[in-house]
């Protein structure tokens, strides 16, 4: 089954409805360097992660400029995972996984070619379809093939990211075979606000899909 999470939570009116949907994670943004409806204060954030339930993994999806400045932000926000976007090189994913206490994801862009160092720096790659300043959340697709390969290639778990919404994921989990794919702007009814019906369809679909063998 492909794991699902939900990106951009800014309430806990949604956070409620994406539990009940039966998302395994749900993505908290916050310190991020580029202008997004998703981004929530370090305070929200760490109160939004502290009400996440048991068996549902919390993710800060952050962009720190330094190894430092991630170590502090797990820190204060304290979440299962870290999400790490922008320009950290694999040599800093690395030693942000070393220090912090988390499970660390390197987000990279479909067409990085420094990918599979990312992918050994880190515990999972989520292959997004990045902007110029290295953010996420663009509602664009990438070229799915192409990171099928990846999950063919790569022994780092693959979370699929970039455009996806309700009516795209099953075939977007059928084609790249995924460990998780992940949704922020596909599920929205306006920006940093869900779409209730949207995610509990996002989920279903997503974990419903069929990945031959
Ligand atoms: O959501 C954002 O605005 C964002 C900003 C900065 C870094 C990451 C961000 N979101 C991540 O991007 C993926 C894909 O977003 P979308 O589904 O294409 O809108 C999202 O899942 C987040 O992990």
């Amino acid at each position: 089954m492909t794991r699902a999470k939900i990106c951009g939570i800014t309430r806990e009116t949604d956070l409620d409805a994406v539990v009940a949907a039966g998302a395994d994670a749900v993505g908290l943004t916050a310190a991020v360097t580029v202008d997004t409806p998703r981004e929530t204060s370090i305070t929200r954030a760490t109160d939004l992660a502290a009400a996440v339930p048991p068996f549902v993994t919390s993710v800060l999806v952050t962009m720190p400029d330094s190894v430092d400045r991630a170590v502090e932000l797990v820190d204060r926000v304290e979440p299962d995972a870290v999400q790490l976007h922008g320009n950290l090189r694999p040599d800093a994913i690395a030693a942000v996984r070393e220090r912090a206490p988390v499970k660390v994801i390197a987000a990279v862009d479909a067409t990085d070619s420094a990918v599979d160092a990312y992918a050994d720096a880190a515990d999972a790659l989520l292959v997004d379809s990045v902007d110029e300043q290295g953010g996420g959340g663009t509602g664009e697709t990438h070229d799915w093939e192409r990171t099928a390969d990846l999950v063919a290639d790569l022994q780092t778990p693959v979370i699929l990211a970039g455009g996806l919404t309700p009516d795209n994921v099953a075939e977007a989990v059928e084609t790249v075979r995924p460990f998780a794919v992940d949704v922020a702007s596909g599920v929205e009814a306006e920006g940093g606000v869900k779409d209730h019906d949207a995610v509990r369809q996002f989920v279903e679909r997503a974990e419903s899909a069929v990945v031959s063998a």
